[in-house]
């Protein structure tokens, strides 16, 4: 295993030490949280009673396959914690999330929970958001006139995103827009613009809303940021 792949499986495990019996628990999608799913499943192998509302149908499926009891999102009161992770992360807990491709469920899923908290390797931890492109989930009904709109608000390119030479269709049916801004100086104003455009579903901008976050690095070292 190399040593990024080990310091997602280290911080997936310390997240999995927040989870407490009986909680609703909201699992993020990703090769980060992967480890978290099988630190949570060896938790409830162990006898711990609690549920998850899953961010994707990946997950989902997976959740399954580790016996991780599953709830939608209808189906609970509220979730007590959930673990997700970042393409970027600042250190204001600003993030760009989306690269899954899962960014409407996983926003959906975190403001709805008490606590939402990240989990990230060091190469995700910058000073300013933006490197990565900036993914948007977009109406595919006239998303070529959403794509034009989103140029105008001053990114280099956008792209639509493909799979194996097809459109990447996410799991509402919508398409995915990855927009290069290189850094994104306001992402509150950014944020506002965009949610302005018909045609955009949601943006991969999470402002406000992570509570924490723990960083691996290679070393072993995990930090934690609140
Ligand atoms: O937002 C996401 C999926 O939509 C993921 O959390 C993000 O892409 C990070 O994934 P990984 O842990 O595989 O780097």
């Amino acid at each position: 295993m190399s040593s990024n792949e080990q310091a997602k499986q280290l911080v997936g495990r310390k997240a999995a030490e927040l989870v407490k019996p009986n909680m609703t628990i909201g699992i993020g999608t990703g090769s980060t949280v992967y480890w978290f799913i099988l630190a949570l499943a060896e938790k409830i192998k162990n006898g711990l009673n609690c549920k998850g509302v899953p961010t994707s149908i990946a997950t989902k499926n997976l959740m399954q396959q580790h016996k991780i009891p599953v709830s939608e999102l209808n189906d609970v009161e509220f979730i007590d914690l959930t673990i997700d992770g970042a393409d970027e992360i600042t250190h204001q807990l600003q993030l760009i999330k989306g690269g899954g491709g899962a960014l409407l469920q996983e926003k959906m899923v975190a403001a709805n929970s008490k606590q939402f908290i990240i989990i990230a390797d060091e190469h995700k931890y910058v000073s300013k958001l933006g490197k990565f492109p900036l993914p948007v989930e977009v109406v595919p009904y006239g998303w070529k006139q959403t794509k034009h709109k989103i140029e105008h608000l001053g990114c280099t390119k956008v792209e639509l995103r493909e799979r194996d030479g097809q459109i990447f269709i996410t799991d509402h049916g919508h398409y995915i827009l990855d927009c290069y801004f290189n850094q994104i100086e306001d992402p509150t104003s950014l944020h506002f613009q965009l949610k302005n455009i018909p045609g955009l579903v949601e943006v991969g901008l999470f402002l406000g809303m992570a509570n924490g976050a723990f960083i691996s690095y290679s070393n072993g070292e995990i930090r934690y940021l609140s």
